[in-house]
């Protein structure tokens, strides 16, 4: 048994060695044979089809399970080595000219199973792979269409992505059983899954919509949303023409149902979401038509249900529930029940029981309420730590939907309490807080009543019973399940975009625009907008400036002021500052801040910046002062060109400066080569001036312009010409003032050599490697013999194991040095041949004479020591 050997993802596993065993081409086989277990699908199959077939690995197990004589077909991109039985041919199954040939090869039959495994080439593009195998999904499932009988299955690969609920929506609404499954021989490291879906529905028509990918996975949870429960959503009414959403097997666009149908729904939100016109058609439906509180309006909202306002809707449900009421269906619904549960007990236990269900749907709703919070508050910290953006978490609502707006929430005096409320703890707002267009006022006890309300208890007539309350919160729940499905989509949308954006920025990145400074500057500019959040990375590109170094030092204070900031402030206006973070994180990546002290964010205040004690330690966001201040030290001491950016590389040590470009004192700077002695000279922080320097910089305790000015004196532009050299030479050396070097430079420049002496010399690390290299020869010997054991076959497993142990362990057990005894040739020693008796182990032999002599004279350098030294 060797080693077994592993390439990427450990492909040689046990379903790989099976599939080779029981000869099938590919080890993908065993999916289909364990969802076959699982499902029985083949069995009873007669004819089959295999979108993406190749190898064809499929197609053999297909062609093992089905019954003799069925039709198989089998199509790939590529041609797939022939198999007994089974039709095979290489097509592009998104193309009309692979349909037209399984027409061909189909004849009149129709196909009990349609297969589909496909997968495009994985790149490194995951949201973009993800998006063109669903699009193969969603076309294979197209064929599905044309060709399964009623009642068959399709069986697909798909990726979990943001497109995978869609597609499952659509499966839904095509199959009576849908089921996802992970097969065990499906790789846990794989993205992958399979969706099985049985009893193929077969509608006489189907909307093509369904089966548009651009339809289905740009716009399909938000047009379900709007066909379901959303009526009151103000783009119903202005699209209501176009009218989506199918019930199984249902796919007329008109929806005309019995007043009853509502009347007697549990459903009845979904009920009215899904139809258009409400008729009274039955018999009791033209009883209910008589009655009083069948009023004109209640006649007109039936007419036509998707011009239902809120109120409106609001008003039909009250209608509804007093219907309820005058024929008992409440009861006759709940009866049986709360029978059941409470074992048939009398009418106040029946009471009590009806009040428990009431508090325990609040508090389920409260429990939901809190999960979303939940999940809002962990995508922040996500945010925060610039996994996602703020366009992910949708805290641009308050502007976005104005279903949702709560600038339009005003207390009874009329003054807006937005403030409060995003203050308040979401956790706990009362359920049935109307956040849509009605104003809300201060009433009793609750703090925020809608006025609805109020006008509803004033009124008698229109009071709503406490199930109705219950009711009207289950819609307001489905509203906001609406809402966040729909920001859930956005956020999926928005989320490729941005990390194209990112991939961009971060391929290409030079630093801001001062147009884009000026807007943060801009007083009430607003960071968040995601109008701005959603520029193009070309934009930004273009915004890329590099040419003013102080403005570039403000950037850098100002970001690290916001991020600061970010982490005082509440979660909306770190939503706001987020951007500007995400871009500090993007500035502070590149390579000039590489090996720079990081940034203690607390310890910044506006005032003073306070520059990390720690010299190389690294902040996670990668900002470093010192490595900002090292620029601006060679921005000060070029002195020669107010907008130049010095780009730092990461070099051996980390706080050496490179130039990469920029100007040089003199000459083309492109052509100065500087080696790594130079580069230490002029630009390292070698010196406790230069640090000093620095550190002022960095500390704001000066500028660039006070050091560049401090460099000139009245001797620099002495006219030097017909000077002796020598002259010039001595002049310079004292013509320059004395820098001051501050305790602090002194120290950290200690520190920095301190670390430098730390590093091994170089004879020690290479006695190292070859005490490594002679370590790896002894296991690289063990390892051959153990080899040799192992195909020993005399021998047991265990003597093998036992063997090999040993072996081990002789090879890596460090050896004692062997003691070596002197024997003085004397007295018996004397001239004697080979070993002298009663010695073990190693020997030396010594003469007894030359014992004396070097004795002798050891004594006398010690003694020419001690004269010497008189
Ligand atoms: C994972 S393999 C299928 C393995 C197969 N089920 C088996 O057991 O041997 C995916 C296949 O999808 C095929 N494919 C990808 N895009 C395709 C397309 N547009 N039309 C046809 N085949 C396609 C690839 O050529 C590849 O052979």
């Amino acid at each position: 048994m060797g080693y077994q050997k592993k390439t990427g993802k450990g492909r040689l596993d046990k379903y790989y060695h099976l599939a080779k065993e029981q000869g099938y081409r590919a080890r993908s086989a065993f999916k289909l044979i364990q969802l076959n277990k699982k499902y029985n699908f083949l069995s009873s199959a007669r004819t089959l089809i295999d979108l993406c077939a190749a190898p064809g690995g499929w197609l053999q197990v297909a062609q093992k399970y089905m019954p003799v004589k069925s039709l198989i077909i089998g199509v790939d991109l590529v041609p797939i080595k022939p198999i007994p039985n089974v039709i095979t041919f290489a097509e592009d199954i998104l193309t009309d000219k692979c349909r037209n040939r399984l027409r061909q090869e189909m004849k009149t039959w129709k196909a009990d199973v349609v297969l589909h495994d496909g997968a495009p080439n994985v790149g490194s593009n995951w949201s973009h792979d993800a998006y063109s195998q669903t699009e193969l999904v969603l076309m294979s499932l197209k064929l599905a269409t044309e060709f399964l009988n009623k009642g068959g299955t399709f069986v697909t690969k798909v990726f979990r992505s943001k497109d995978y609920n869609s597609l499952i929506w659509v499966f839904n609404q095509l199959f009576r059983r849908v089921e996802a499954t992970k097969p065990p021989s499906s790789r846990n490291v794989s993205a992958e899954i399979f969706v099985v879906c049985q009893d193929y529905i077969a509608p006489k028509k189907i909307d093509p919509r369904f089966l548009d990918a651009k339809y289905v996975f740009e716009d399909l949870l938000l047009n379900k949303a709007q066909t379901s429960t959303d009526i009151f959503a103000p783009e119903t009414k202005k699209n209501r023409r176009q009218r989506e959403g199918y019930e199984d097997g249902d796919y007329t666009l008109y929806k005309k149902i019995d007043v009853m149908e509502f009347v007697k729904s549990r459903d009845p939100a979904g009920t009215l979401g899904g139809a258009n016109e409400m008729a009274f058609t039955s018999e009791e439906a033209i009883e209910i038509a008589k009655l009083p509180e069948t009023t004109e309006d209640i006649l007109l909202s039936c007419k036509d249900l998707r011009l239902l306002g809120k109120k409106d809707f609001r008003r039909l449900m009250k209608w509804r529930a007093g219907l309820r009421e005058r024929y008992n269906l409440e009861k006759a619904e709940e009866q049986p029940k709360i029978d059941e549960n409470a074992g048939g007990e009398d009418g106040s236990d029946i009471e009590g029981e009806l009040d428990a269900l009431a508090t325990e749907e609040v508090k389920k709703l409260k429990k939901e309420r809190k999960r979303q919070n939940a999940k809002r508050q962990r995508q922040l910290i996500k945010m925060q730590l610039n996994m996602v953006t703020p366009t992910d978490i949708g805290m641009e609502q308050d502007g976005g939907d104005p279903l949702f707006r709560t600038d339009k929430i005003v207390d009874s005096n009329g003054n807006k309490v937005l403030k409060e409320i995003n203050n308040a703890d979401m956790a706990t707002v009362e359920p049935d807080v109307d956040f849509a267009d009605e104003e809300l006022v201060e009433l009793g006890s609750r703090p925020i009543e809608p006025k609805r309300a109020r006008d509803a208890a004033a009124d008698n007539d229109d009071a709503v019973d406490s199930d109705e309350e219950r009711r009207l919160i289950e819609i307001e729940s489905q509203m906001d399940e609406m809402y966040s499905e729909y920001m859930d989509h956005k956020r999926e949308r928005d989320a490729q975009f941005d990390i194209k954006r990112k991939r961009a920025a971060e391929e290409e990145f030079r630093g801001f625009s001062d147009d884009e400074k000026a807007q943060r500057n801009r007083p009430g500019s607003d960071d968040s907008d995601t109008d701005s959040e959603t520029e193009s990375a070309a934009e930004t590109d273009q915004e890329m400036s590099d040419d003013d170094d102080d403005g570039d030092d403000d950037e850098i204070r100002s970001m690290m002021r916001k991020a600061k900031k970010t982490k005082k402030q509440g979660p909306l206006s770190a939503a706001q500052d987020v951007k500007l973070a995400g871009r500090a994180a993007l500035w502070f990546d590149q390579p000039v801040f590489k090996g720079v002290g990081s940034v203690n964010l607390d310890d910044i205040t506006d005032d003073e910046e306070e520059v990390d004690g720690n010299e190389n330690g690294k902040s996670a966001d990668g900002a470093r002062v010192d490595q900002s201040a090292g620029k601006r030290k060679r921005s000060a001491l070029d002195a020669d060109d107010e907008g130049d950016v010095e780009m730092a590389s990461d070099d051996d040590d980390e706080s050496d400066f490179d130039a990469d470009s920029g100007d040089e004192d003199e000459g083309d700077p492109n052509n100065v080569e500087l080696n790594d002695e130079e580069r230490q000279a002029d630009y390292d922080l070698a010196t406790p001036e230069a640090m000093t320097m620095v550190r002022d910089l960095a500390n704001r305790k000066t500028t660039k312009e006070e050091l560049i000015d401090k460099h000139f004196n009245r001797y620099t532009f002495n006219d030097i010409k017909d000077l002796p050299e020598w002259f010039v030479d001595d002049e310079q050396q004292h013509n320059k003032p004395t820098l001051p070097v501050s305790k602090e430079a002194v120290r950290m420049l200690r520190e920095k050599l301190k670390a430098l002496d730390a590093r091994p010399i170089k004879k020690v690390a290479e006695a190292k490697a070859r005490k490594k290299m002679r370590a790896s020869k002894r296991i690289e010997k063990v390892q051959k013999k153990a080899e040799s054991v192992i195909a020993n076959e005399d021998m047991t497993e265990a003597e093998k194991a036992r063997n090999i142990d040993r072996m081990i362990k002789r090879a890596t057990k460090a050896k004692p040095k062997e003691k070596v005894t002197v024997v003085v040739a004397r007295h018996g020693n004397r001239a004697v041949q080979g070993r002298p008796k009663g010695v073990k182990g190693k020997y030396k032999m010594v003469d007894p004479r030359m014992k004396k002599d070097l004795r002798a004279q050891k004594a006398r350098d010690k003694r020419s020591k001690k004269g010497g030294r008189r």
